[in-house]
C-alpha cells in the first residue's frame, strides 16, 4: 500500500525569501505526503552539500525519482533513505543536494504515515511516543549570521525548564521575547528582527546578558515556574583561524580565554544550554569546556558534529560536548537523523532537534522531537514559519491527551 508511485519537486520560497526545494510523494493507496527543506547562513564546514534548488530539483528528478517510484515503499523509511544515498553516489549529497534529499525523505515519512492514518511523530516513534514533549529554545535577541550590526553570540535562547506543559512553555518563550522588546524600548534601543524573529538590537553581548537575564526572571516571576536561558554561541563564526582567535567586537579571545569566558558565563547566569561555543574543529576544547561545566549545563554540538555519526562518534571517544544539534538537513536523510539521535542518545548526549534559519511552514521537526523523545527542540519564538513547529506540538500535546 505505500508503494511509491509518485514524487514530484518544486521550488518554493523560504523565510528569507529564498528558493527551497518543496517534495511530494504519493503511494499506490493515495498516501499523500510534502515537505519542504529548510537552509542554513551559519553553515557547519562539515554538513551535507545544499545545492542550488533548481540544480538540486533536476539531478534528483534525473537520478533519484527513478528509484523511488514503483520500487520503494514509503512506509519502509530506511529504504527509501538507502534508495536517495544510491541514487547520490556520494558521501555528503553533493550530486542531488541534500536539499532535495531531505525534502523527499521527510515527505515520504509523510505519506507513510497517512497511508497509516498515524500521526507522523507515531509513525516515526512508535505508538509509545507521544507522552514526554521536548522544551523548546526560544531565540529572542540575536546577531551573528543571522543579523549585521547586532550581538556577536548568535542566539540567545530562552528556556522554559520548569513548564507544566509544552503550551506553558511556548506561550512562556513568547512572552519572554515581548518582554525584552519592552525593555529594549526603556532603554531607547530601536530595533527590527533577525533571521529566525529574533530582536537584533546594536548592542553589545554584556547589555544583551543584562536584558535577557531581567526579561526571563519578570516572566518566570508572572507565571510561576522555572525559565532559564542559553546561548547559540556559533563559535567557527567568531574563529579566525589564522590567528587561533575568536574575534568578539570590543575583543579578542584565545582558546583558553574563550573557554573560561563561556565557564564564567555558565556560572553567573546558570545558563542551561551553550551550543557550539568553540570552533568547529576543535574537539580538545570542547573536551577542555565540558569537564569544566559540562555537569552543570550542556555542551551542544551544532557545527561541530553536524548530525553526522562518524563526528558525534570521534566527540564521544574525546569526552567532547554531552549533547548534540539535530538538523536533518545538515546530513540529508531522516534515517541519518535518526542513527545519529540514537548513538548519542546511547551515550548520554542529550539530541536536541533543531530548525534552520532559513525555514518553511514545514512541521516534521515537531514530530521528529517527540518521535524520539528529545528533550529539547531548538525553534524560535515567534514569526510564522517558527509558530508552524511550536503550534503543531500543541496540537500533538492536544490530540494525544
Ligand atoms: C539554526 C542555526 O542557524 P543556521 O540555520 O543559520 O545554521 C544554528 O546555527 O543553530
Ligand atoms: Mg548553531
Amino acid at each position: 500500500m505505500t508503494l511509491i508511485t509518485d514524487v514530484r519537486l518544486r521550488r518554493i520560497l523560504d523565510s528569507r525569501g529564498n528558493p527551497t526545494v518543496e517534495a511530494d510523494v504519493v503511494t499506490e493507496s493515495g498516501g499523500f505526503g510534502r515537505a519542504a527543506a529548510p537552509s542554513g547562513a551559519s553553515t557547519g564546514e562539515y554538513e551535507a552539500v545544499e545545492r542550488p534548488p533548481s540544480e538540486a530539483i533536476a539531478a534528483a528528478r534525473e537520478d533519484a525519482v527513478p528509484r523511488l517510484v514503483g520500487e520503494a515503499y514509503a512506509g519502509n523509511q530506511r529504504e527509501v533513505d538507502a534508495a536517495l544515498h544510491a541514487a547520490d553516489g556520494t558521501d555528503d549529497f553533493s550530486e542531488i543536494g541534500a536539499n532535495s534529499a531531505v525534502a523527499i525523505s521527510m515527505a515520504a515519512a509523510k505519506a507513510g504515515a497517512d497511508v497509516l492514518g498515524a500521526p507522523l511523530f507515531q509513525h516515526l516513534g512508535g505508538a509509545f511516543r507521544g507522552q514526554n514533549f521536548p522544551i523548546p529554545l526560544g531565540n529572542v535577541v540575536g546577531g551573528g549570521e543571522h543579523a549585521a550590526d547586532a550581538t556577536d553570540i548568535q542566539e540567545f535562547l530562552v528556556a522554559p525548564v520548569g513548564a507544566p506543559s509544552v503550551e506553558d512553555a511556548v506561550f512562556a518563550n513568547a512572552t519572554v521575547h515581548s518582554t525584552v522588546a519592552d525593555l529594549l524600548e526603556e532603554r531607547d534601543v530601536p530595533c527590527g528582527k533577525g533571521d529566525e524573529g529574533a530582536w537584533a538590537p546594536s548592542i553589545d553581548d554584556s547589555e544583551a546578558f543584562e536584558i535577557v537575564d531581567e526579561a526571563v526572571s519578570i516572566v518566570q516571576d508572572e507565571v510561576g515556574f522555572n525559565i532559564g536561558f542559553g546561548l547559540d554561541v556559533a563559535g567557527a563564526e567568531l574563529y579566525d583561524s589564522d590567528a587561533g582567535t575568536y574575534e568578539y567586537s570590543d575583543r579578542s579571545r584565545d582558546t583558553d580565554e574563550q573557554i573560561e569566558y563561556i565557564a564564567e558565563l555558565v556560572r553567573e547566569y546558570d545558563l542551561v544550554y551553550v551550543e557550539d561555543p568553540l570552533d568547529e574543529d576543535d574537539y580538545d576544547a570542547f573536551a577542555d569546556l565540558t569537564d569544566e561545566v559540562g555537569d552543570q549545563t550542556l555542551i551542544c554540538g551544532d557545527d561541530l558534529f553536524v548530525t553526522n555519526t562518524d563526528r558525534l562518534v570521534e566527540g564521544i571517544d574525546r569526552g567532547a560536548a554531552n549533547s548534540i544539534l539535530i538538523k536533518p538537513n545538515q546530513i540529508g536523510t531522516l534515517t541519518d537523523a535518526f542513527d545519529a539521535i540514537e548513538l548519542a542518545a546511547q551515550n548520554g548526549y542529550d539530541p536536541v532537534i533543531s530548525h534552520r534559519s532559513g525555514e518553511t511552514e514545514d512541521t516534521t521537526i515537531a514530530h521528529l522531537a517527540v518521535a524520539t523523545d528529545a528533550p529539547f527542540i531548538k525553534t524560535g519564538a515567534v514569526g510564522g514559519e517558527r509558530t508552524a513547529k511550536l503550534n503543531e506540538l500543541i496540537r500533538i500535546a492536544d490530540d494525544a491527551t
